[in-house]
Formats: structure tokens, sequence, C-alpha cells
């Protein structure tokens, strides 16, 4: 579904991201771990296009697809899910709105009928239940106001009416409380198909104990120096990241 080879990303003059090689197939869980500065949201913003970043070698395809060569919103239609680490708020557009439009545009993209207002509310109403988020809250501006653990709620919310075949989740454990972490966890883990994968960036082992992934990857300078499965991301909660740095400057 998804191949990464050899991306290497800068901003500025700062060059973070350093020959990523990474290979992502259907039904896949992929956690992406590593300490602060490493390049971990550089990645995710790579991946959605994020404007700031320049990409100076490599190669992403994404269902045999060019990724870096299709505008954001094209990358959205094609099914990539990005959750950023901060969303943007809306002021004055609520968020049912925003996501009756988002979610029109992509069935129209897709070949889809569009959804009239009460087939959008019947869909939605059931994806509410999913991540067991309030009305109240979607009737607001889009994130204005929202509490941290509101935005990452109403992100697992917005994918789950985008419905993608690839969502990368930012460090989508910071601001939640071990509720909410639950149940986004759970509404991930309900939207995970054979056909569908995620790539999910996080700082702790915790996340990961609800939402398993088949692979643990270790960002460090750029590059993933180390891959496992999900016993790593307990190695790395016991032991920290001091011994993959010596293994990486022993290389
Ligand atoms: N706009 C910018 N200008 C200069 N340097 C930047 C900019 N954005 C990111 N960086 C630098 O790039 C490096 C990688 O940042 P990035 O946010 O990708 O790391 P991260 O692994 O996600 O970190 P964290 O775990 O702390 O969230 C850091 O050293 C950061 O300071």
């Amino acid at each position: 579904m998804l191949t990464i080879k050899n991306l290497q990303a800068k901003i500025g003059e700062k060059q973070i991201l350093n020959g990523i090689n990474l290979e992502v197939k259907p039904g896949e869980v992929h956690a992406i771990m590593g300490p602060n500065g490493s390049g971990k949201s550089t990645l995710a913003s790579v991946l959605a296009g994020r404007e700031e970043y320049e990409v100076t070698g490599g190669e992403v395809s994404f269902e045999g697809k060019d990724l870096l060569e299709m505008a954001p919103e094209d990358r959205a239609r094609e099914g990539v899910f990005l959750a950023f680490q901060y969303p943007v708020e809306i002021p004055g557009v609520s968020t049912i709105n925003f996501m009756k439009t988002a979610v029109n545009q992509i069935r129209e993209y897709r070949g889809q009928p569009t959804l009239d207002a009460v087939s959008f509310l019947g869909v939605m109403k059931e994806k509410m239940k999913l991540v067991e988020i309030d009305q109240a809250l979607l009737n607001r501006a889009l994130n204005e106001g929202f509490s941290g653990g509101e935005k990452k709620r109403n992100e697992i919310f917005q994918m789950a009416m985008l419905e993608p075949k690839l969502a990368v989740l930012d460090e989508t454990d910071s601001g939640l409380d071990i509720d909410a972490l639950k149940i986004v966890s759970n509404g991930v883990n309900k939207l995970r198909n054979k056909s569908n994968a995620v790539i999910v960036v996080t700082h702790y082992q915790r996340l990961l104990d609800y939402i398993v992934p088949d692979f643990v990857h270790v960002l460090y300078k750029g590059k993933i120096v180390k891959s496992g499965t999900k016993e790593l991301a307990l190695e790395l909660e016991a032991k920290g990241y001091d011994w993959i740095k010596e293994e990486v400057s022993v290389l």
C-alpha cells in the first residue's frame, strides 16, 4: 500500500529526514517511536504534503501512485488521513458542516453518490457512537476552544467519517486522559480492517496496549534505526533509548 524508499527531507536549511525506508501493507498497524526531535512529526507532515517541508530525495508510493507528486487534498481524496499534532481551528464553521463538505468531496472523487443532509446525519450518528463523541461538540466551530482530548477525539471521529485507506496518527496519545485514550483507541480498533492500514506515532508504550501494532520502528536522527514487533515497544519502555543510540554510534 505504502512504500517509502530512502526518503530525505529538510525544513529551511535543516536536514531532518536522512533516508527513511518503510513498507506498509493493507491491514497492518505500524508504530513509529523515537526520542524527541528525531523526525517523527516531520515524516507524518511530509506524507501529508505540508508545504514547509522540502523533500530532498527518495520516493513515496501509495497504491502504486507517486504520493509526493500529489497535492495534499488529492492525498486525502486518495485515502490518506493525517491527524495533525495540533489540528487547525476554523472559526465560524461547525464541525458538522466541515465534515459534510469533506465527506462529499471525497465521495465525489471516488465516484460515489454524495450524501444528502438526512443520510449524512445517519452516517454521522453511527460514527459518533464509535468514538463516543458528543453532538454538542460537533455543533461548535471546528476545534475552536476544544480541549486537547476533545481535539483528539474529534480527529478520530473525522477519520471514522472519511474512511481512509491509510491513517497516520501523530502523537495521538498526547492530551488524552486515561478514559479518552481507551475510547480513541477503541475507535481506531473498530475502524481497523483487512484493507486499511494505520501508522501511529507515539511516545508511549501505553497506547500500544490498546492499539496493538504489528511492527514498531524506532526513528533516530532522521532514520529508522531499529524495527521489531510490539515487544520492542515494551523493551523501550523498560530501557529507554540510550542502548539504541549506542548501537547506532558503533555502526
Ligand atoms: N520549522 C522548523 N525550523 C527548524 N527546525 C525545525 C522546524 N520544524 C522542526 N524542526 C526540527 O526538526 C527536528 C525534528 O522535528 P520533529 O518535530 O519531526 O521531531 P519529533 O521526532 O516529532 O519530535 P518530538 O518527539 O519532540 O515531537 C527537530 O530538531 C526540530 O527542532
